[in-house]
C-alpha cells in the first residue's frame, strides 16, 4: 500500500550546537560523531572548523569560568582545532545531550558518544548544548548568521509524521 504524504508546512524547529573538542579532532573521531547525528534523523545546518580563542571560551563557559578546574578546561580546549556544527530537529537539544551522555565518561553509558569514546571528565570529546535557550546564545557565540544553511531534506517526510504540526 502507498503511504500519501502531505506536504509539510514550515515547522518551527530547534537547533543546537555540538562541538567535536580537541581530543576528538585528534583522535579522527569526527566522522563518527558526525554519522550518528545524521543517523538519527537531524540536519546539519552549519559547520566549521576553528582554533577557538580564550575569549570565545570563556563566554561559552561563562557558568564554569570561575570553577578551580576552569584552567584545565580551558588549556584542553585551546589545544587544537574544534569542529563547531549546528544541528537541527524536533527535540535535537534533549536528544542530542542523550546521545552525548553524561559530563563525566567514566559515568556515561555504553552507547553514548562520550560512554563509547571517553573516561575521563577533562577529555570528553564533544560538547552538547544543555537547553535550547543556551543552545541560542552558543550558535549565536561560534556562528555568524550567514553560514547557517536553511535547506530543504528530501527525507523529511520519512522522518517526521506530519500531523505533529496540527497538535
Ligand atoms: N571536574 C572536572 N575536571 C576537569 N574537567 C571538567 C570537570 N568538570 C567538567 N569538566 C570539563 O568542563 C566541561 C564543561 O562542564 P559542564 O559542566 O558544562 O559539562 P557538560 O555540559 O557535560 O560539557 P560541555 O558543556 O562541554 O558539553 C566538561 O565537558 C568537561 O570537559
Ligand atoms: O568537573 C568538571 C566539569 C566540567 N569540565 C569540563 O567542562 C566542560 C563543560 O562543563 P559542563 O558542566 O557544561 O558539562 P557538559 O555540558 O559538557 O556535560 C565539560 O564538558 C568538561 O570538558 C571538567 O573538565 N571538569
Ligand atoms: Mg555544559
Amino acid at each position: 500500500m502507498w503511504l500519501t504524504l502531505p506536504s509539510l508546512p514550515v515547522r518551527a524547529t530547534e537547533h543546537t550546537l555540538i562541538a567535536v573538542k580537541p581530543d576528538g579532532v585528534q583522535r579522527r573521531l569526527v566522522g563518527q560523531i558526525i554519522h550518528r547525528f545524521e543517523q538519527r534523523g537531524f540536519k546539519l545546518v552549519g559547520l566549521k572548523m576553528m582554533q577557538a580563542s580564550e575569549d570565545l571560551l570563556s563566554e561559552h563557559y561563562r557558568e564554569i569560568v570561575k570553577k578551580p578546574f576552569y584552567p584545565l578546561v580551558r588549556a584542553y580546549m585551546t589545544a587544537g582545532p574544534v569542529i563547531v556544527m549546528v544541528w537541527e530537529g524536533s527535540n535535537v537539544v534533549q536528544s542530542s545531550r542523550k546521545m552525548v551522555g553524561p559530563t563525566n565518561g567514566a559515568e556515561a553509558q555504553a552507547g553514548t558518544i562520550r560512554g563509547d569514546f571517553s573516561f575521563h571528565v577533562g577529555r570528553n570529546v564533544v560538547h552538547a548544548s544543555d537547553s535550547t535557550e543556551g543552545a541560542q546564545r552558543e550558535i549565536g557565540l561560534w556562528f555568524q548568521e550567514n553560514e547557517l544553511l536553511n535547506w530543504e531534506s528530501c527525507d523529511q517526510d520519512w522522518t517526521i509524521e506530519a500531523n505533529e504540526d496540527k497538535q
